[in-house]
């Protein structure tokens, strides 16, 4: 993947990264990336929120962290959580060829480790998006520590990747039938194939 964005994608173009990423994951070879469907509705909440400071948990291979800081205004922050050090070095690359490494924060390390430590190691107060798309079942838990953590402020916007395939079912119970969060089903397909998927996008109500 990485060989096909050098050798496809323009340096400082992250649009380019993107497609490139994407017709790889197409012709050659599938890969967990959020894709280029459900990507556009990542862009629309992006773009529509604006945010200052984002977190995304699970980088994988950067893509989706190419899609948002490509949208960031310019002072914004992006910090990315990835815990295995292959997939971090791939998404190192990947980031620095968009020419993005000024948004970005990628952070190789665990977000139960990484979580409670936000506001002392990057002084973040609270994150305006959260765009969560690393292992399904740590999805709850991760979002009860960012509350117990006081990372979340009235209006800060969850998104969260794969609610139907492979599916966050107790993340799903939860958010939807907290009074402390209002839920959106955003209707898409799994990445590069017809099989349903979608996102939840839910706004934390304080
Ligand atoms: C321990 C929890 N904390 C973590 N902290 C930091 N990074 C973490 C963490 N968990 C996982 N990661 C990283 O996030 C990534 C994991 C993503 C998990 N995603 C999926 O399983 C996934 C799986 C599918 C899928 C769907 C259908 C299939 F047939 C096969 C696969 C589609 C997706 O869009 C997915 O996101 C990896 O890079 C992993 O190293
Ligand atoms: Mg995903």
């Amino acid at each position: 993947m990485l060989a096909a964005v050098q050798k496809n994608a323009t340096r400082g173009d992250p649009r380019s990264v993107v497609k490139a990423i994407d017709q790889f994951c197409r012709q050659k070879e599938w890969a967990m990336n959020v894709g280029d469907e459900k990507g556009c509705i990542l862009d629309s909440v992006v773009t529509e929120v604006n945010p200052a400071t984002v977190l995304e948990l699970g980088t994988y291979c950067g893509y989706s962290t190419v899609r948002i800081a490509s949208l960031l205004p310019s002072n914004a922050k992006l910090i990315t959580l990835e815990f295995n050090p292959d997939y971090a070095a791939i998404a190192c690359q990947v980031i620095a060829w968009a020419g993005l490494e000024d948004k970005v924060q990628l952070v190789e390390g665990a977000s139960g480790d990484w979580i409670p430590k936000m506001k002392e190691k990057f002084g973040i107060e609270t994150f305006d998006l959260v765009f969560l798309d690393h292992w399904k079942d740590r999805y709850l838990p991760d979002t009860k520590l960012m509350e117990e953590c006081g990372l979340l402020r009235k209006g800060s916007i969850l998104l969260a990747d794969n609610v139907i395939c492979p599916g966050t079912p107790d993340y799903l119970e939860y958010i939807r039938n907290s009074p402390r969060y209002k839920s959106q089903y955003f209707k898409s397909h799994l990445e590069y194939t017809k099989v349903e998927d979608g996102l939840e996008k839910s706004v934390f109500l304080g």
